[in-house]
């Protein structure tokens, strides 16, 4: 009797639940008139057929089997990847008030609360004014006054590399990211030791990727009944105060490299950098120090990582491909002679060398899925509706890739870059230049892409026109040309532990590198204690 009242109690709470379970897994289903894409399964929808390894490739498969768009579901939340250029062009450029939010997830409410970070912020007023003011230091010309400081940080590079080649990696690193140091913060980071500011903050943006990494924190979003779930009984467990702990570091990392680039202002020092241009703009500015500090650090975590490992791609091709890295030479060679180094004033000259960068960022895109938008309202596409919420995923590497556009695209060819700025097959007479195509899709699109473009150019340009004018770059082992082993996962894609060694070319550069060194060293005291 006790048995059965207990049962009857419990019936309309198992209703319950049940209930739930079918409304949930409802919602894993596709919406009605959704791009086509894999079947789902109740509850995952297509999680189970998305790998967190290299995801790209699998959706490279899926546009093969489904055209310019696939829509997908990730337990209850909607993603659509784009796999053309146009899909981008109509989509992300066209209709920007759509498809210009972001994603959030729960460690971001954590880690950079109130939208503090502009990179992954909603689309909204904050993230309009944060931009503004992002583009005073990196839009048209005002980056082009930062070209001295890339040009002695570069020339830096090739010195360090020189007295311990063995350590380019490291160099490669330091030097992308005391560009940005020097230029943001006045500052300057002229070692990579464990303990000084470069190491340090590469160490804080290795946390904070970590923190956001896909198994690193409940996947609230996909399956948003866990957030009725205890911490402790889940596998993130612990997974909010790890969070915390990276906010802590980023905000007193930040924060304190604002505080320093005041005193410096105080002393006159460091009065050209960015922090130094808001700071003295800030009375009749929204901004507070917090809010100021996180757009210098943004600049560093956008910018450093990237560009340093696009670096290293390079340096993997320029190893790789003999006859590639000859011609290389040959150019700057022809223009600079063998009794200087290039320099700022060069790289416009250098159209093998640029062709070399846009090859590089086309063949191994840094961020193959680039960072992924999110629609604020319905549209609809070719009869296929794309709800409002909906996470759009530009697939980059797939546009790198596409045949249809590329000759041969798995191949490491720059000379396609010669013939047009697409690199387009040059059978295809171009016709689509004049409706909207970007040369490259490795920055992202429309409202959010990359603004630190220009900046990221000009930086490799003269960092790999040195590369090439001072070194031979010979394999030592293996190289991961035709493999992902030896890649890494995660925020950046690059080759890691490379084995190759940069060795001088002859004996008599390295007098003319000593020397530029010296007049490098001499600028760059501007950014010391
Ligand atoms: C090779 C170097 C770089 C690559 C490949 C790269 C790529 C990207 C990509 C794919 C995005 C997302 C675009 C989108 O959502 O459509 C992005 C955003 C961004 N990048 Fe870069 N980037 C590079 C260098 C830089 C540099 C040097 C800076 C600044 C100094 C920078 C600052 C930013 C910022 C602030 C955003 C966020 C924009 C927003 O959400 O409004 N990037 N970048």
């Amino acid at each position: 009797m006790e048995l059965k009242i207990y049962l009857l109690a419990l019936t309309p709470l198992a209703l319950l639940l049940l209930f739930r379970l079918y409304q949930y897994s409802k919602l894993s289903a596709r919406p009605p008139n959704y791009p086509p894409g894999p079947k789902t399964l109740p509850f995952l929808g297509n999680l189970h057929q998305i790998p967190i390894s290299r995801p790209e490739l699998k959706f490279a498969d899926f546009a093969r089997q489904f055209g310019p768009l696939t829509g997908l579901k990730i337990g209850s939340q909607n993603m659509v990847v784009l796999n053309t250029w146009q899909a981008v062009r109509d989509l992300i450029e066209q209709k920007g008030s759509i498809y210009s939010s972001r994603p959030t997830l729960p460690v971001f409410h954590v880690v950079v609360p109130g939208g503090l970070n502009p990179a992954l912020n909603v689309y909204g007023e904050l993230w309009r004014r944060q931009r503004k003011v992002l583009m005073e230091f990196l839009g048209g010309e005002h980056t082009d006054r930062v070209k001295p400081v890339q040009d002695a940080e570069s020339t830096q590079m090739i010195y360090d590399i020189l007295c311990a080649p063995t350590k380019f990696e490291d160099f490669i690193s330091r030097s992308f990211g005391a560009v940005i140091m020097a230029t943001v913060f006045g500052q300057r980071g002229k070692t990579i030791e464990p303990g000084g500011k470069i190491s340090r903050f590469f160490k804080v943006a290795e946390e904070w990727a970590a923190a956001v990494g896909p198994t690193s924190s409940p996947p609230i979003t996909t399956f948003p009944f866990l957030e009725m779930v205890p911490d402790w009984v889940t596998p993130w467990r612990g997974w909010r105060k790890r969070a915390l702990g990276v906010k802590k570091e980023q905000e007193r990392m930040y924060l304190g490299l604002l505080t320093e680039t005041r005193e410096r202002l105080a002393q006159g020092k460091g009065v050209d950098c960015y922090m130094a241009q808001c700071l003295k703009a800030q009375e009749k500015e929204w901004y507070d120090d917090v809010h100021l500090a996180y757009l210098g650090g943004v600049l560093l975590e956008a910018g450093a990582e990237t560009s340093a490992s696009t670096a290293m791609v390079f340096v993997l091709a320029m190893a790789a491909f003999p006859e590639v890295v000859k011609q290389a030479q040959e150019e700057v060679d022809r223009i600079c002679g063998t009794s200087r180094m290039p320099n700022k004033d060069d790289t416009n000259m250098l159209p093998y060398v640029r062709a070399c960068m846009s090859e590089v960022l086309r063949w191994r895109p840094v961020g193959p899925l680039a960072i992924p938008h999110q629609t604020t309202a319905e549209d609809t596409y070719q009869n296929y509706t794309v709800p409002a919420g909906t996470d759009v995923v530009i697939n980059t590497w797939k546009i790198n890739h596409d045949e249809s556009f590329y000759k041969s695209p798995a191949r490491f060819d720059p000379s396609r870059y010669l013939d047009n700025d697409f690199g387009s097959a040059s059978t295809l007479a171009y016709p689509d230049a004049s409706k909207g195509r970007q040369a490259n899709y490795s920055f992202g699109a429309g409202r959010r892409i990359c603004p630190g473009q220009r900046f990221a150019e000009n930086s490799m340009m003269m960092h790999f026109a040195k590369l090439v004018w001072a070194f031979d770059f010979e394999p030592t082992g293996a190289l991961p040309v035709d493999t992902w082993d030896g890649w890494t996962e995660g925020l950046v894609t690059k080759p890691k532990d490379l084995n190759v060694r940069l060795r001088l070319r002859d004996e008599g550069r390295r007098k003319i590198i000593e020397d530029a060194y010296v007049e490098a060293d001499t600028f760059l005291r501007q950014f010391e204690e």
